[in-house]
């Protein structure tokens, strides 16, 4: 090697690596082995582990959440193994190995097997899992008939399974006598099962609103969680917990049948970005098990979809607002670039294609199929554009889509990754989940349990404002929200100090969430 070239090398070295050390001790200093930066880019087996603990519900115990949002209600229940089989006894014939249930035994127990309602999304089932403890099921209503829900946990006798007596009393019951009628078999059991009910977890703004009514249908009290908790909770759970429960869309078409790729997470889980959609959306950034703060948040969700669909055309159901779109194109509708140039728009990267302005071109006579269709489209790039910019500004490379809307929803999981894409140029994946729209249920069952508060606001103002607008906006008076804080709340809102308010807001919830 040249002595000059040598000469410039080693002065070079001699001058950056005590820049480079000091960068790595400021960061160490900062982050220790949580270094952000590392962690979002690149993700190799090979970095630092982040240890996630796993938090089972307790064994021996059957547990229910509720998670009622604006539009759903979710519950899940919890059965761990070895109250299973005398949960729901059958009888196995070994000549043609099937498992038969035992009517007789169930009528004893007073009870049906639930598993078998329509209302329990059977191929959510996760049965008799070792890492679980026990079986997991879920089940779905809306909220404006959230007695159907409340119906459901009373005919299947879930709410007494959650009785501390229960485990006890299962024998005996089983060696009671058959009753005649059901009616005889309930009042037989309603000797047995003694004690107090075990708490219901609830989250979602319905364990606020709906909780008299919970208490009194099912005589049981309610262990409320936060929302965005609860959801972290059960996000982390169900990544670390069941290891095909995340995956990714492949191409970007907007066609119904999609290849899906399955992806198992690794010990680099954080930091991410969860973006819920359900009636509204909910940005949220997670840094670790217990680490997490909403960035940001859109009205512009699930609700809104509906919303337009109920407006513009006949369709009453999700379902049938789905199908409609199924059969739409958004073209029709949507102004497209080529409708404004004749052509592309290559000089700023536009393409003949691109939506120019949704529902640009839509009339009185455009089909509800159409209309359908640029509706879904619509809120789904709009989610996900805020979702790309939240990542980039946060410096965060895995994006998570949780929220019922997604749900089986085809069209909107290739719209959101077709988004990403798009606003990440091919860096950045969207990915979706098994259990999308029960992570906030789950989570609550399994996160540990925070005592019922009075009714009205929770003790922390970030649960309520946690991203506040200015008054004109968001149609609330500021100066009147301290009036619904609950007396043990020391929190000041002055409507003169938006900027004030903003900033406290944004340093209590993160010292909230240590
Ligand atoms: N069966 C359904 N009925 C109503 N909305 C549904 C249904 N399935 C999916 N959705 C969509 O999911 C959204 C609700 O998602 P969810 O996560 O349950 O939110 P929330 O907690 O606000 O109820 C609705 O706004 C709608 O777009
Ligand atoms: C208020 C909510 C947290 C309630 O949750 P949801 O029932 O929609 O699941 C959610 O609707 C939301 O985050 N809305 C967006 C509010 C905002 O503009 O930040």
């Amino acid at each position: 090697m040249p002595s000059k070239l040598y000469e410039l090398l080693t002065d070079m070295l001699v001058w950056l690596l005590p820049v480079q050390w000091l960068r790595n001790f400021i960061r160490f200093v900062l982050y220790g082995f949580r270094d952000p930066s590392r962690q979002s880019r690149g993700r190799m087996r090979s970095e630092l582990p982040v240890p996630v603990s796993i938090r089972r519900p307790e064994p021996n115990k059957v547990k229910l959440a509720l998670d009622i949002g604006g539009s759903l209600a979710k519950l899940v229940i919890f059965v761990p193994n070895d109250l299973r089989a005398k949960l729901f006894p059958f009888t196995y014939d070994e000549d043609s190995a099937t498992y038969t249930p035992d009517f007789s035994a169930c009528q004893r127990l007073g009870m049906a097997d639930f598993r078998e309602d329509p209302s329990i999304e059977a191929d959510l089932t996760i049965e008799n899992s070792e890492v679980l403890g026990g079986s997991l099921y879920f089940a779905q209503f809306e909220t404006k008939s959230v007695s159907k829900c409340l119906l459901f946990i009373t005919k299947y006798q879930l709410h007494r399974l959650t009785s501390e007596s229960f485990v006890d009393s299962l024998d005996d019951i089983a060696d009671s006598p058959l009753h005649a009628t059901d009616l005889e078999a309930s009042e037989h059991i309603d000797t047995l099962y003694k004690g107090t009910m075990g708490p219901i977890c609830a989250t979602g703004g319905g364990a606020f609103k709906f909780e008299a009514d919970i208490m009194s249908t099912a005589s049981c009290t309610l262990a409320r969680c936060d929302e965005m908790r609860s959801l972290i909770t059960g996000l982390n759970f169900v990544l670390r917990a069941l290891p095909t429960e995340s995956w990714i869309y492949l191409g970007t078409r907007y066609d119904r049948e999609q290849p899906r790729r399955s992806m198992p997470v690794d010990d680099t889980l954080f930091p991410y970005l969860l973006v819920g959609i359900g009636s509204g959306v909910s940005l949220i950034r997670v840094d670790g098990a217990d680490s997490y703060r909403r960035v940001d948040g859109t009205s512009l969700g699930g609700g809104l979809f509906v919303g337009l669909c109920r407006a513009m055309t006949q369709a009453k159901t999700f379902d049938e607002m789905l199908d409609l779109v199924s059969r739409g194109d958004n073209r029709n509708v949507d102004m497209l670039v080529k409708d404004i140039y004749g052509s592309g728009y290559g000089k700023i990267g536009l393409s003949p294609e691109t939506i120019a302005a949704s529902m640009g071109k839509a009339t009185g006579d455009s089909s509800e199929e159409d209309l359908a269709k640029s509706a879904l489209m619509l809120v789904c790039l709009n989610i996900a554009q805020i979702a790309y910019l939240n990542a980039e500004r946060h410096g965060v490379r895995d994006i998570y889509f949780g929220g019922h809307f997604v749900n089986n929803n085809d069209v909107a999981m290739a719209t959101i990754s077709a988004g990403i894409e798009y606003w990440s140029t091919g860096q950045v994946f969207a990915r979706f989940l098994r259990h999308e729209g029960f992570l906030g249920a789950i989570g609550s069952l399994v996160v540990p349990t925070e005592p019922a508060r009075p009714r009205g606001m929770t003790r922390s103002l970030s649960q309520n404002f946690v991203k506040p607008f200015p008054p004109f906006l968001s149609g609330i008076d500021l100066l009147n929200t301290s009036a619904d804080v609950s007396e043990d709340d020391d929190d000041s809102v002055s409507a003169s100090v938006l900027g004030s308010l903003r900033s406290s807001v944004a340093k209590e919830w993160e010292h909230q969430e240590e």
